[in-house]
């Protein structure tokens, strides 16, 4: 089936829209109101050394999902390429490359909202990101995220990494809108700086999505926490989608996919294993909490106040 989808319009739209600069402050419904629930599913895969087995994996999952009927789909860090350094090089393709129209056809074949994880990206001057599209019910790319915080740690006695040898940072906040409210899209590392997903939220987002491969120092240490600690303060559900553990690989992931509501509790948590969580948000509990403990409106902006970069 072709369904070849140029990205050219995004390029025009999105840098128009992107956000902080990009219009679109605030809310914005659709037909005057957001749908109160949607449903969702986390893609927990295995990660080969095969891009193309790597996208055959996904799309034999989405088809398998089609009975669930999902709204949105989310996808692991990485999900196409092994998480080595050296490699993200060797598999980065430009954006509307073989992975973004192979990605984008998944969408629109399965009519969902793909939130399709995150590839290696290279751009024109040759810098490579880590990426994270989002594609639309058409297949039309509306969000595109290059990871802000790179993911450069040395922990005594535990796990070494260092995406800078061969990443460039991202330098956008990025936030999108569906028909289920604003949603906001940052990758792993970026978790961990409360500033962005703040922004995120200050910005309208009501739903964070974070693609992300955690490790087995960090992994049981902190992934749970920070996405509850991002959910509580932001009184937002957070989806955490990562790569199924792979004990040969040169780094291992935690795994554990997750989805955390706004009142800061595990909503659902895979294992390490192969899977797939399907979840319904409630999103009208996002308005009820916010109501019933009011922190975002409480908060003193006479006396602070967090800005993005414009
Ligand atoms: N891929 C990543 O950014 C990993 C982040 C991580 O493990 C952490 O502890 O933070």
């Amino acid at each position: 089936m072709s369904c070849k989808i140029s990205s050219f319009w995004y390029d025009i739209f999105n840098n128009q829209r992107a956000l902080f600069g990009q219009g679109g402050r605030g809310k914005m419904k659709y037909g005057g109101v957001w749908m109160n629930s949607i449903k969702v599913a986390l893609l927990q895969t295995h990660v080969s050394e095969k891009k193309e087995e790597n996208l055959s994996v996904v799309r034999e999952k989405l088809r398998a999902l089609r009975a669930e009927k999902p709204d949105l789909v989310t996808l692991p860090e990485m999900f196409n390429c092994p998480y080595q350094t050296d490699q993200f090089p060797v598999y980065a393709e430009p954006q509307g490359g073989e992975s973004w129209q192979a990605l984008s056809c998944m969408a629109k074949e399965e009519g969902i909202y793909l939130a399709a994880g995150s590839v290696p990206e290279v751009d024109e001057e040759g810098k490579v990101y880590n990426t994270a599209y989002v594609f639309d019910r058409q297949g039309r790319q509306i969000a595109k995220h290059r990871k802000m915080h790179l993911f450069d740690i040395n922990v005594t006695g535990g796990q070494y990494f260092k995406e800078s040898d061969t990443l460039t940072a991202g330098d956008a906040i990025t936030v999108f809108d569906t028909e289920f409210g604003r949603m906001g899209i940052c990758i792993c590392f970026d978790i961990r700086f409360p500033e962005l997903s703040r922004l995120m939220a200050q910005e309208g987002a009501r739903l964070i999505l974070i693609p992300g491969a955690f490790n087995m120092t960090t992994g049981p240490a902190h992934w749970e926490l920070s996405f509850r600690a991002r959910a509580l303060d932001n009184q937002v559900y957070m989806l955490g989608t990562a790569p199924a553990r792979d004990e040969k690989s040169s780094y291992t992931s935690w795994g554990h996919s997750i989805v955390v509501n706004p009142w800061g509790e595990v909503q659902a948590q895979l294992d390490e294993k192969e899977g797939c969580l399907v979840q319904e948000l409630n999103l009208d509990e996002i308005d009820r909490i916010r109501r019933d403990l009011p922190l975002l409106s409480s908060r003193r902006l006479d006396l602070y106040q967090l800005r993005g970069r414009r």
